[in-house]
C-alpha cells in the first residue's frame, strides 16, 4: 500500500504553496525565473487535480464494487467551460488556493484567465449537457458523459470591419491538465465494406460485417466533480487513431496512397466540430463522427457490464442511455448490431433490451435541423446498420398497420425511411421507435412536439412522451460567475441554496429591507463596472454602468431575431434625431454570439449590429444615451462575465421556435429582468417569477398560426407603421454602411417579402414593451424589487431539478453516496 504524501492532498496554505512550486519544477520543468503565466497555471491545475483524484478513483471503485446502474449521456457536444474555478468551488478549496497563490506572489485571476476553455459544442445543446453532468455528480448519480474529443472545437470569432471571421480553435496546443488518456480502454470501429450471412456451427443464421476499414477509438477521461460531495463522475471523450500506423501490405503492392489515406482518414475523424447550430449539412464525415463515438461508447458500456460478471440480459437495468438529440441516434441500430451479431441475441430480446435502454431528447422543432441521411451514403458507410434499420422499420410498420389498417398515409409519415426523392433515413424516427421515452425541453416545446413534428408518433405511442424542462447549474452560473451576489445571498439565507435552489425563495423575506436592496444594487453596479472595463479594454468603447444594460447573447439565428433588437435601437436613434432633448433611459445594448460559417443571413446581422453601433456610438447628438456593443467570441467564459452584469435579458424569439432557451434562466438567476415572447421556457419563467415581474410581448403560437393561415404580408406593417418604415428605409439607404444601400439588401428583402419569423408583426408590441421597460427602470427601488423576485423565484430552473425529473421519469436511477476511504 503506497503511503500518499500529504503533498498531494494537504490543504494547508504551506502545503499548497509547496505543491505549486513542486509541480512547476517536476511537471512543467521550470523554475520561477523562466516560468510563464501558463506554466504557473499548469502547476496550479495539477495541484488542484491531485486533490480531486482521490474522489475520482474512489468513486470509480465504489461503482465497480456496487455494480451500480449508470446514466450514460450520449452527446456530440459538451460546452464544459473553463475547469479551474469550477473545480475549486466544487472541492470547496477556493479560499485556500487563493491564499496559497497570493503568498506565492502570483495573481490568481491572471492564472484563471490563462485557461483555454474546451469549446466542444455550438450552443444550448452542448452547454446543457455540461450543466447536466455537473448536476448528476452533485446529486451523486453514477454517470458517464460520452462524446467526441475534437482536436479543434468551435471556431474562435474575431470581428474585422464589423464582419465575423472564423479562427481555428487550437484548444489543445498548450496541453490539457484536466484529462487523462486511457489507451488501455481503446476499441475498434468498423466502416464501409459489406455484410455476408452465414450459418454458425449450431446452424443459426448469422450475419458478419466485413468492413472496408477499421479505426481505433482512444478514450480521454475528464473528472466531473459534484458540489461538496465525494462523487466525481467521468466525461469520456473519444479520439480516433489509425489502427496500424502504416498499412505495409498496401504499400508493398504499390498502393502508397491507399496505405496513407487510411491513416489520414482515421485521424481526421475527430479533427473538428461541425460549427452548425440548427441548419445541418449532410456531410458524410458528420455521420462518421456520430457512428464512431456511439459505437465506442456502447462497446465500452458492454465491456464494463460483462467485466462485472453480468450477462447482457439485464443490460437495460444497469445502463440508462440518453440520446442528446438525434446526433447519437445511430446508437439504436448499433446496440442491436452488437447484441445480435456479436453477442448472438435473438432479435426480439435484443429489441426489448434496446428500447428499454434508450431515452431520446429533442431540442429543436426547426425542420432544417432534423437529421436525415441519404440511403446511398448511409448504406455505403454502414451497410449492416441499414439492414438492421430496414428490419426495425418492417416490424414497426407491421405494428402501424395493425392500428391503422390500409392507411398508407400513416405508414409513409411514420416510416424510418423517407421514400421521397433519393430516399432518406429519418434519424428522429429511429430515435423515437428505439427509445422507451421521448421528451422535449420545455412545456410548450413538448406540447408542440406532440401536436406537430412527432404528431403521428404521439398518437401511436402516447405513453412514450413526456417533458423535462431545461435547467442550469447554479454552481457555475452563480457561485463561479457572480461571487459577489452569491456572497450577498448567502449572508442572508445561508449557503444551502447552492444545493437546493428553491431556498432562494427565502430572499423574498428581505425585499422590504431597503439596506438589502441597496446592497443588491451595489453588487449589480460593481459587476456592470467590471464588464464596462472589459468592453473598454477589448473594444475601446466607453459605456456607463448607470445605463440600462440590455443584453442579447446566444447563437446568431433569424428565429432568435437579433435583427428585431436592432430595429428597436434604430427607432430610438431616429426618435432622438427627431427630438434631441428626448428624455430616454440611457441604454447600453450588448450583443454576443457566433454565426455558423455558412449561414450568410446570420453573418449579415452581425455586420448590421456593428454598422449601426459605429454610427450610434460616434453620433454626438446621441452622446451617452445609446451605446451598442458586439462582444467578439461569445463562449462560456464570456457568458460568465455577461450574465451577472445584465439588467435586461432579451429572449425575443418567434413564438414556437426556441425549444427552451437556457440563457434566459442564467440572466434571471442573476437578477436581470426579461423582455420576452411567449416561447420556450420564457413561459415557465414568467409563471414562476410572476407576470408583473416579466416584460411579455408578441404573438403567441396560436395567433401566429391564425396570421399565417389568413396570409401574412409584412408590407402591410411596413406601410402602416411609420417608425418601422423609417428604420427599414434608413438601413436600405446605406446610412449605416457608408452609403452602400445594397449591403443589407438580402436581409431587408427577406423581411419585406417574406419575414418568416414575423419581426414586422411583433415590432410595435416589442417597441411598446421596451417603453414599459424604460419607464420601470426609472424607479430603481421598484426595479430592484423585481430583480430580487426574479432571482428568488428561479429555484425551478436548477439543472438539479431537471436531473431529478430524468431520474424519476426516464432513467429510474437513484443516488449512490460515496464514502471517502480514510
Ligand atoms: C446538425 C446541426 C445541429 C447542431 C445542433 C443542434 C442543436 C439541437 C441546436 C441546439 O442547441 N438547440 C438548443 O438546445 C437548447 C438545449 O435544450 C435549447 O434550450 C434551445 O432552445 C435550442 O435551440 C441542431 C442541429
Amino acid at each position: 500500500q503506497i503511503q500518499i504524501e500529504d503533498d498531494r492532498t494537504g490543504l494547508s496554505i504551506e502545503t499548497l504553496r509547496r505543491a505549486i512550486a513542486d509541480n512547476l519544477f517536476y511537471i512543467q520543468g521550470k523554475f520561477p525565473a523562466i516560468a510563464t503565466k501558463h506554466d504557473y497555471y499548469m502547476a496550479l491545475a495539477y495541484t488542484v487535480r491531485d486533490r480531486l483524484l482521490h474522489r475520482w478513483l474512489n468513486t470509480l471503485e465504489v461503482y465497480l464494487k456496487q455494480d451500480v446502474k449508470l446514466v450514460c449521456y450520449l452527446s456530440a457536444e459538451y460546452l464544459v467551460g473553463p475547469h479551474l474555478v469550477n473545480n475549486l468551488i466544487n472541492l470547496g478549496i477556493y479560499e485556500q488556493i487563493r491564499q496559497a497563490v497570493e503568498e506565492s506572489g502570483l495573481n490568481l485571476q491572471q492564472l484563471i484567465n490563462t485557461e483555454e476553455e474546451p469549446g466542444l459544442g455550438n450552443g444550448g445543446l452542448g452547454r446543457l449537457a455540461s450543466c447536466y453532468m455537473d448536476s448528476l455528480a452533485s446529486l451523486e448519480i453514477p454517470a458517464i458523459g460520452y462524446g467526441i474529443r475534437y482536436e479543434f472545437g468551435i471556431f474562435d470569432q474575431e470581428i474585422k470591419d464589423g464582419w465575423q471571421v472564423e479562427i481555428t480553435d487550437k484548444w489543445l496546443q498548450d496541453g490539457n491538465p484536466w484529462e487523462i488518456a486511457r489507451p488501455e480502454a481503446a476499441v475498434s470501429v468498423k466502416f464501409g465494406g459489406h455484410t455476408e450471412s452465414y450459418l454458425d456451427d449450431q446452424g443459426n443464421y448469422r450475419v458478419r460485417w466485413l468492413p472496408e476499414y477499421i479505426v481505433k477509438g482512444i478514450p480521454y477521461d475528464t473528472p466531473i466533480l459534484g458540489y461538496k460531495v465525494n462523487t466525481a463522475n467521468s466525461m469520456r471523450l473519444w479520439t480516433s487513431e489509425a489502427c496500424e500506423s502504416f498499412d505495409f501490405q498496401r504499400f508493398n503492392v504499390g498502393d502508397y496512397y491507399g496505405a496513407v489515406d487510411r491513416k489520414v482518414f482515421s485521424e481526421n475523424l475527430t479533427k473538428v466540430l461541425y460549427p452548425n447550430d440548427e441548419p445541418i449539412k449532410g456531410k458524410e464525415l458528420r455521420l462518421q463522427q456520430q457512428y464512431f463515438f456511439v459505437s465506442c461508447s456502447l462497446q465500452d458500456m458492454i465491456r464494463i457490464h460483462l467485466n462485472e460478471g453480468n450477462t447482457l440480459d439485464n443490460f437495460a437495468e444497469k445502463f440508462a442511455v440518453q440520446l442528446n438529440d438525434t446526433h447519437p441516434s445511430i446508437g439504436v441500430a448499433e446496440l442491436m448490431r452488437l447484441l445480435i451479431d456479436v453477442h448472438y441475441y435473438p432479435w426480439e430480446k435484443a429489441w426489448e433490451i434496446t428500447e428499454k435502454t434508450f431515452g431520446f431528447t429533442n431540442h429543436t422543432l426547426l425542420p432544417e435541423a432534423l437529421e436525415r441521411w441519404p440511403l446511398g451514403l448511409f448504406g455505403h458507410l454502414l451497410p449492416r446498420h441499414l439492414e438492421i434499420i430496414y428490419e426495425i422499420n418492417k416490424r414497426f410498420l407491421d405494428q402501424v398497420r395493425l392500428k391503422y389498417p390500409g392507411n398508407n398515409e400513416k405508414l409513409s409519415s411514420l416510416s424510418l425511411i423517407d421514400e421521397r426523392g433519393d430516399k432518406y433515413v429519418r434519424m428522429a424516427h429511429l430515435a423515437c421507435v428505439g427509445s422507451h421515452k421521448i421528451n422535449g425541453v420545455a412545456q410548450l416545446h413538448s406540447e408542440l412536439l406532440k401536436k406537430t413534428l412527432l404528431k403521428d408518433f404521439y398518437e401511436l405511442l402516447p405513453e412514450k412522451f413526456t417533458n423535462v424542462t431545461n435547467g442550469v447549474t447554479p454552481r457555475r452560473w452563480m457561485v463561479v460567475s457572480n461571487p459577489e451576489l452569491s456572497q450577498l445571498i448567502s449572508s442572508k439565507i445561508g449557503e444551502n441554496w447552492i444545493k437546493n435552489l428553491d431556498e432562494l425563495r427565502k430572499l423574498e423575506g428581505f425585499i422590504d429591507d431597503g439596506g438589502f436592496r441597496q446592497q443588491w444594487r451595489e453588487v449589480k453596479r460593481k459587476v456592470k463596472q467590471d464588464l464596462a472595463q472589459y468592453i473598454h479594454d477589448k473594444l475601446g468603447i466607453i459605456v456607463s454602468p448607470d445605463s440600462l444594460f440590455d443584453v442579447q447573447v446566444k447563437r446568431l439565428h433569424e428565429y432568435k431575431r437579433q435583427h428585431l433588437n436592432v430595429l428597436h435601437i434604430i427607432t430610438l436613434y431616429n426618435r432622438i434625431k427627431q427630438n434631441p432633448n428626448l428624455d430616454i433611459t440611457p441604454r447600453t445594448f450588448i450583443f454576443g454570439g457566433k454565426a455558423a460559417p455558412g449561414y450568410h443571413q446570420a453573418k449579415l446581422i452581425i455586420k448590421l449590429i456593428n454598422s449601426v453601433g459605429d454610427i450610434v456610438n460616434h453620433d454626438p447628438e446621441i452622446g451617452e444615451r445609446l451605446k451598442v456593443v458586439f462582444l467578439p467570441d461569445y463562449n462560456v467564459t464570456l457568458g460568465q462575465r455577461v450574465y451577472p452584469a445584465a439588467d435586461l435579458s432579451e429572449q425575443i424569439s418567434t413564438a414556437g421556435k426556441e425549444a427552451s432557451g437556457t440563457g434566459n434562466m442564467k440572466f434571471s438567476l442573476n437578477g436581470a429582468l426579461t423582455i420576452g415572447t411567449f416561447d420556450g421556457a420564457n413561459i415557465e419563467i414568467r409563471e414562476e417569477v410572476g407576470e408583473e415581474n416579466f416584460f411579455l410581448f408578441g404573438l403567441k403560437t396560436e395567433e401566429i398560426d391564425q396570421l399565417r393561415a389568413q396570409g401574412y404580408n409584412p408590407q402591410d406593417y411596413y406601410n402602416s407603421n411609420p417608425e418601422l418604415k423609417a428604420a427599414i428605409d434608413l438601413i436600405n439607404s446605406g446610412f449605416f454602411s457608408h452609403g452602400d444601400g445594397g449591403l443589407f439588401q438580402l436581409l431587408i428583402n427577406s423581411l419585406l417579402y417574406l419575414d418568416h419569423y414575423l419581426l414586422f408583426a411583433d415590432y410595435q408590441s416589442y417597441l411598446d414593451c421596451q417603453e414599459r421597460v424604460s419607464q420601470a427602470y426609472k424607479d430603481q427601488e421598484h426595479w430592484t424589487r423585481m430583480s430580487i423576485l426574479n432571482t428568488a423565484r428561479m429555484g425551478k430552473f436548477s439543472s438539479d431539478r431537471s436531473i431529478r425529473e430524468y431520474c424519476d421519469k426516464i432513467w429510474n436511477t437513484s443516488p449512490v453516496p460515496i464514502q471517502m476511504k480514510d
